[in-house]
């Protein structure tokens, strides 16, 4: 089992979580049925990018989006990536996202481990840590076809999250985002195209639709990246679907003709140093 065919549900995101589930539902079924293994949503899919929002959306675990999800996974026989969702645990409330295997079952969760906090002058500020609590570990799960790696998107800028997924083994990279209208022209295809390339896996970065009239605006642009650094798939700013087939042969060859991983010197460099300056 060397291939398996992915789905990136670009869906529209407002301000009713009800209607988002529906997308969402109406999305995962449509990508099942064209013969999808996994389907993967966007950060924050059922609940508007912003931090005035994340107290009133966020659920615990279960709640009536994992339950959602559990249920679409085992109907269909697909693993869904669920995107991901404010998840309340005591007072805290976290981004994360919740992994479930063919027969809905909950597999693994990541939360957001590098929290939004930017201030682009002239652009745009945002301050994730106001209102969400830190994730403090990295999610590599197993599946019948390959390990895949989660990271949530901001995760994606630090090189260092998305080597460590690749060490551990995973083939493919999935990281559920919501870039802007600054950062994602500048920003979004460069490092999607740059992780899969620099740890030689593919790289799927799922982004909600653009909605100009939002407090924040997505810039969409969905894609799947494979490990020669090619863009396969790619969504303009619109709701879509958009598909690729993994194919794990073509990492085998990639890194059996270009080996960069195994032509690390960590005998000479250490990724625990901490100063900046
Ligand atoms: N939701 C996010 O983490 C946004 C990240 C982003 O836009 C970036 O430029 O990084």
């Amino acid at each position: 089992m060397s291939k398996f065919k992915i789905a990136i549900c670009q869906m529209k995101v407002i301000d009713d979580k009800e209607k988002n589930l529906k997308t969402a539902e109406r999305l995962i079924v449509e990508a099942a049925c064209n013969g999808s293994d996994l389907v993967v949503l966007p950060e924050m899919f059922n609940c508007p990018y912003n931090n005035s929002f994340f107290p009133k959306y966020a659920e615990e675990y279960p709640g009536i989006t994992t339950r959602l999800l559990s249920q679409l996974s085992e109907k269909y026989r697909i693993y869904i990536v669920g995107g991901s969702i404010p998840e309340k645990q005591k007072e805290k409330i976290y981004n994360t996202s919740y992994i479930f295997d063919r027969n809905g079952k909950l597999i693994d969760k990541h939360r957001k481990m590098h929290l939004f906090d930017i201030d682009v002058k002239d652009g745009i500020r945002f301050k994730e840590s106001d209102a969400l609590g830190y994730g403090n570990s990295v999610t590599v799960f197993q599946t019948e076809f390959c390990k895949i790696g989660v990271a949530i998107c901001y995760d994606m800028r630090f090189p260092e999250l998305m080597r460590l997924m690749a060490l551990k083994g995973a083939k493919v990279l999935i990281v559920p985002a919501a870039f802007n209208m600054i950062t994602g022209p500048a920003h979004w295809h460069s490092l999607a195209r740059v992780r899969a390339l620099d740890n030689q896996v593919y790289f799927i970065a799922a982004s909600p639709s653009r909605k100009l009239d939002s407090p924040y605006v997505a810039y969409g642009h969905s894609l799947i990246v494979d490990p020669w650094g090619d863009i396969i798939s790619q969504a303009d700013e619109k709701e879509a679907i958009i598909y690729g087939k993994i194919n794990l042969e073509k990492i085998e060859k990639i890194r059996n003709e270009l080996p960069l991983l195994k032509h690390r010197r960590v005998d000479l460099y250490d990724i625990k140093e901490t100063s900046i300056d």
